[in-house]
């Protein structure tokens, strides 16, 4: 067993893939992740998606405004790859710093991604400019045909997919996003170095179990869906391996509590409140402590071209009891880890 140290400092972190909504819910939850995180990549998937360099832009405009005075929090813009993308407003965003990174939902893989691309291949000129000018592409990596089971989703992308991507686009920068299989992180060990992947905090602290031993509970689903323990155990070791191929990107996905509660409930977990505290949990646990920061404020920036951060955010041992619920204009959220005690705390 390693030593663990009461407190930790480390460079601010940054959050590389987040849904802070639109309207009352954006006004209620980008302070939480604003607190936490010097920048992050905000998610293109509103109704109807932020698919423009001009529909970023006001966006953007949006989530300055809803981010508390005196708080600093950059927003790094997505577009929503469709059918009908331009390349050259993509360019154009990108050339003027509006855009960081262009989005891949394969159509109806997830919440709101009704407008998504139905057949990658089409996507050839867009994917072809993004390589030349060094683009970064995220992707939901999952199937949507029917015929495949909802467990093996993930896997077959890379095969189906994925794979025929980088064949196509071997510079083509891609973050395959929120992975939550072996298989995924054997397929990013294995490529280029121009392919990285998110791990989100509930893909580290549970599996299909937390879903559905004991009843059915819904505040553990989110998309992808969380896979068997082999799994889970891929994804602790490949995040705490000290490889820059794995950063944070929370996937916070806010969802009202009665949406969630339902016959058909949403996919998504609100996880920005207490995410730092979350994931430092498992670092901790693996004996991974020297590799947090490069983890959470250094692999990301890395990848995407950026400089670091400047300041640091110190945690420290103390235990945290998350709330059942958080109130957010009105609505109810139920945040990840709901009652229970986490044992690290942001020093404030
Ligand atoms: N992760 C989720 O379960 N849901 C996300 C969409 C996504 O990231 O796939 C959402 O927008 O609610
Ligand atoms: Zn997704
Ligand atoms: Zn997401």
């Amino acid at each position: 067993m390693s030593i663990v140290p009461d407190s930790i400092t480390i460079r601010r972190p940054d959050d590389w893939h987040v849904h802070l909504r639109d309207g009352a819910m954006l006004e209620g939850v980008a302070q939480y992740t604003a607190r936490q995180f010097a920048r992050a990549i905000v998610m293109p998937n509103l109704s109807p998606p932020v698919t423009t360099t001009a529909l970023a832009d006001a966006y953007r405009e949006r989530i300055l405004c809803a981010i508390e005075p005196g708080t600093h929090f950059t927003p790094l813009m997505t577009a929503y790859l469709t059918d009908a993308t331009d390349p050259d407003d993509l360019a154009d965003g990108f050339a003027r710093g509006i855009l960081t990174a262009a989005k891949l939902y394969p159509a109806n893989a997830t919440t709101n991604s009704a407008h998504g691309v139905s057949d990658i291949a089409r996507l050839a000129p867009v994917l072809s400019r993004m390589q030349d000018i060094g683009m970064v592409l995220c992707i939901h990596g999952e199937v949507t045909d029917s015929d495949v089971d909802v467990f093996d989703r993930e896997a077959v992308f890379i095969e189906r997919h994925l794979s025929r991507i980088l064949r196509h686009f071997p510079e083509l920068k891609v973050v395959f996003e929120h992975i939550t299989t072996q298989d995924a992180v054997q397929f990013v060990e294995s490529a280029g170095p121009n392919v990285a992947a998110t791990i989100t905090p509930q893909h580290l602290h549970i599996n299909r179990n937390a879903m559905l031993v004991g009843g059915i509970r819904p505040h553990a689903y989110c998309l992808p869906v969380a896979k068997r323990e082999t799994h889970r155990l891929a994804l602790r070791k490949a995040a705490t391996s000290g490889s820059s191929r794995f950063f944070l990107g929370t996937d916070s996905a806010p969802h009202s509590r009665e949406a969630k509660e339902s016959a058909c409930g949403c996919a998504g977990i609100f996880n920005a409140p207490y995410a730092l505290e979350s994931y430092l949990q498992v670092f901790a646990d693996e004996g991974a402590f020297e590799q947090f920061e490069g983890f959470a404020s250094l692999h990301g920036p890395a990848f995407y071209g950026l400089p670091v951060n400047e300041g640091t955010i110190t945690l420290e041992r103390a235990e945290l009891v998350v709330p059942d619920t958080i109130d957010v204009g009105g609505a109810q959220l139920v945040p990840f880890h709901a009652g229970e005690t986490l044992q690290w705390s942001i020093r404030r």
